[in-house]
């Protein structure tokens, strides 16, 4: 049995939250800009390369002094080091929590359990700049002694997101020639589509699963395995083209691919934080050893921030007590993330899996049911795509959607002043969402009475402006750590285990059991309820079999 934890909610900290939180409702935006000069330069807060600018939250200077104030009473001091130090925080599943170890610096020593942590994580990625710059010289080829063009990463969830959003974030660095394609779904347009066009010959798969017991991964890479070998003619192919990613080799081995070719991680590194482990190989493949090193620097930095800044000027802690903010005060069910840039577009999906896999869960830690609203709904689409599509609703709507733009000062690329007018929008929305537009305003533009009320903007919406030099591996690593520790932090402040997932194994494991009822060419035996019973009847109708 664990110690029972305190009730959060009955601590004074959070009554006084509370009691401000009343008092603060009824003031917006623009009274507390114009009440207050400084504001701007004191709600904004630099960590490695990111500058945060969070003056557009309803939030004042006692605001941020409860939420520290309720961030010491949760604790979260000792749990940073608990985590940093390989304490056992997954609780459910009595495993660390180091995937800040994933980027110590050479040299560091991290001992944790018997095991030289900061040694093998040091080896691995060794062993993946060795093969990476094999693939990427061209030293390793494929069966018939080609280079290697393409390489598709099969895996999913934390096996996929990462690199997948990473790679597209990155693919301007991709300086070898060889491009990155991403299969995951188990619906077979996904491999079909993404083989399409490939030229065996010159495909490296990488097979990438933390258990690798995963149906959808396997099933992909059988598929595959056999397109390649049909291609190629020759099953002993096999081992120039498949390499594996996971921390079980003996499931590796037994699917047919040489663990010599296999790099591994560990059970502290949960699969939504293991891209900038072994999970990444195919992104550092295409980048390389150099840039891969570059993004776990700006990972780097940010966890050091993390762990030494001040509570006050420290961006994981306030942006995670924000979200606690508005989560357990305002009643916020939802929060946009809205990157201004394109190569960004997986960035909300990734950020799904890392936040809401993490922090949403109705137990605490210690068994007992979560005593606050838990796990925002992450969301979103890059700029200026959103605007046209669902900002009407952040605008008008009836809804409180706290959001983070994110924006880059240099761009790629430019054509007739496109990346100015997209930072223009950035900073056009954050100011509407804050100062909206009055009636009297409207109405003083001489707009019909019966519309002033349709145009009234009401404002008072908050946003975190992340304003970014430029997208590079170690800004990458940079955003991907703030928001780690962000999911950190608000998981503290509820008292949850955001390490582990057991809210997907049932479907999973449900699954299994339902195929043979849908593949079958008997009549269908017990379905687990009525309506899924039915359902099974009708598919296999609608499949021409036996009901
Ligand atoms: O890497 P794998 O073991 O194949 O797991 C892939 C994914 O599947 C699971 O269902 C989990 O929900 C994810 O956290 C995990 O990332």
């Amino acid at each position: 049995m664990r110690e029972a934890m305190a009730d959060i909610t009955e601590a004074p900290e959070w009554t006084a939250l509370a009691e401000h939180q009343a008092a603060l409702a009824g003031r917006n935006l623009r009274e507390l800009f114009a009440g207050d000069p400084g504001r701007v330069e004191r709600m904004t807060v630099t960590a490695g390369d990111l500058c945060l600018d969070y003056s557009k939250h309803r939030a004042t200077e006692e605001t941020l002094r409860l939420l520290v104030a309720l961030a010491e009473r949760a604790g979260l001091r000792d749990r940073i080091a608990a985590m940093f130090s390989g304490e056992h925080i997954n609780v459910s599943e009595d495993r660390a929590v180091l995937h800040t170890a994933l980027r110590l610096p050479p040299g560091e020593a991290l001992t944790v359990d018997g095991q030289d942590v900061a040694a093998d994580v040091h080896a691995v990625l060794d062993e993946m700049s060795r093969f990476a710059e094999r693939v990427r010289s061209g030293e390793w080829t494929g069966f018939s002694g080609k280079p290697i063009t393409t390489v598709v990463n099969i895996g999913i969830g934390g096996s996929d997101l990462g690199p997948a959003m990473a790679y597209e974030a990155l693919h301007d660095y991709a300086d070898a020639g060889i491009s990155c394609r991403f299969v995951s779904n188990i619906d077979p347009a996904d491999i079909l589509g993404k083989l399409a066009g490939l030229d065996a010959e010159q495909t490296l798969f990488v097979i990438s699963s933390k258990t690798f017991g995963t149906l959808e991964t396997l099933t992909n890479a059988k598929v595959a395995r056999q397109w390649l070998i049909d291609a190629l003619g020759d099953a002993k192919a096999v081992s120039r083209h498949f390499v594996a990613v996971s921390t079980n080799a003996e499931r590796v081995a037994e699917f047919g691919i040489d663990t010599d070719n296999m790099f591994g991680f560990w059970d502290w590194v949960g699969g939504r934080y293991s891209f900038d482990g072994a999970i990444g190989l195919s992104l550092m493949i295409a980048i390389g050893g150099e840039g891969f090193r570059e993004m776990l620097a700006g990972f780097r930095a940010i966890d050091e921030h993390f762990r030494t800044a001040p509570f006050e000027a420290n961006m994981p802690v306030l942006m995670g007590l924000l979200g606690v903010w508005y989560t357990d005060f305002f009643g916020a069910q939802t929060r946009a993330v809205l990157p201004y840039s394109q190569r960004l577009a997986r960035f909300p999906a990734y950020l799904q899996q890392l936040t809401m896999e993490s922090n949403g869960k109705s137990v605490r830690a210690d068994g007992a049911p979560v005593v606050a609203q838990t796990g925002e709904i992450f969301w979103g689409e890059p700029g200026t795509n959103g605007q046209h599509a669902f900002y009407q609703l952040l605008h008008q709507g009836t809804r409180l959607v706290p959001a983070d733009f994110i924006g880059f000062a240099e761009p790629f690329e430019d054509r007739a002043g496109m990346h100015d007018l997209l930072t223009a929008n950035l900073l056009a929305q954050t100011s509407a969402l804050a100062f909206g537009k009055t009636a009297d305003e409207i109405a003083a533009e001489g707009t019909p009475a019966a519309v002033v009320p349709h145009k009234v903007m009401p404002g008072n919406r908050p946003t975190s402006t992340i304003l970014v030099p430029k997208l590079t591996p170690k800004t990458l690593g940079e955003l991907v750590a703030l928001y780690e520790h962000i999911v950190f932090v608000e998981g503290t402040i509820w008292g949850i285990d955001s390490f582990d997932q057991w809210g997907v194994e049932l479907g999973k494991v449900m699954a299994q059991d339902l195929a043979p009822a849908l593949t079958s060419e008997e009549p269908p035996t017990d379905a687990p309820d009525a309506s899924t019973a039915a359902l099974v009847r009708r598919y296999r109708e609608l499949r021409g079999r036996r009901v």
